[in-house]
């Protein structure tokens, strides 16, 4: 059984990937471990792009852990924000903005900063890039990337996913994106895209 740390501690992108991958690695003999597991500490994400993020938690599980390791860096991008939050998604709200921080602080936080903007400009889409780094040094990390358009709702909507879902509205759904099951989801999403890119074409 060979072994990868999954350099991520959020529990929504474990589930994500989880239902991808079981069927598709056990067949291949390969256990896909979460850092938390491992008792990894997480890297601080001092990137400039979601490229760079990936590649810095990618490479810092590595070294603790001596396996290698894939990290998921993603992130929403508003237009009528001129990109924003970016790369900052899961730091945009903040103890000092009153909004506090977490998934819920930055749902408000959003929908506060989009009140004025009319449905037909609230236009987004998430961002995600995978990296699979063979050990810290690995001069070529593997790279993929997917992205999947949206719209920002005015209120939240739906119960799955984590995150900004309850208020991604999917146009081709009809629904936000935490009101798709994740099997759904995966099918459709930025992160699913790249993780299927992943699975056919990536070389352990
Ligand atoms: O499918 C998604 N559905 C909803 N929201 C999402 C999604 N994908 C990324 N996002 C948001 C969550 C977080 O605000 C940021 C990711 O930040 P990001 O640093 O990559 O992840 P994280 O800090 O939660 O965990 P970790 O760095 O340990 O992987 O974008
Ligand atoms: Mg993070």
């Amino acid at each position: 059984m060979s072994k990868i740390v999954l350099a991520s501690g959020n529990a929504g992108k474990l589930r994500e990937f989880s239902a991808l991958f079981d069927t598709h690695f056990a067949e291949q003999n390969i256990e896909l471990i979460p850092q938390t597991q491992l008792n990894v500490i997480e890297a601080e994400e001092t990137g400039l792009s979601f490229v760079e993020n990936a590649i810095l938690k990618a490479r810092n599980a590595c070294a603790a852990t001596g396996l290698p390791a894939l990290a998921d860096d993603s992130g929403l991008e508003v237009d009528a924000l001129q990109g924003a939050p970016g790369i900052y998604s899961a730091r945009y709200a903040a103890a000092d903005d009153g909004f506090g921080q977490g998934d819920s602080a930055n749902n408000a936080k959003l929908l506060a900063a989009l009140k004025d903007v009319p449905e037909a400009q609230r236009t987004a889409r998430f961002q995600c890039v995978l990296v699979y780094m063979r050990h810290a040094a690995d001069p070529t990390p593997q790279v993929f990337q997917g992205s999947w358009e949206g719209r920002i709702l005015t209120a939240p909507e739906g119960h799955d996913g984590f995150g900004y879902d309850p208020l991604f509205f999917v146009p081709g759904e009809g629904c936000a994106s935490a009101s798709l099951s994740k099997e759904r989801k995966n099918q459709l999403s930025h992160r699913g895209q790249a993780i299927q890119q992943l699975l056919a074409r990536w070389h352990v």
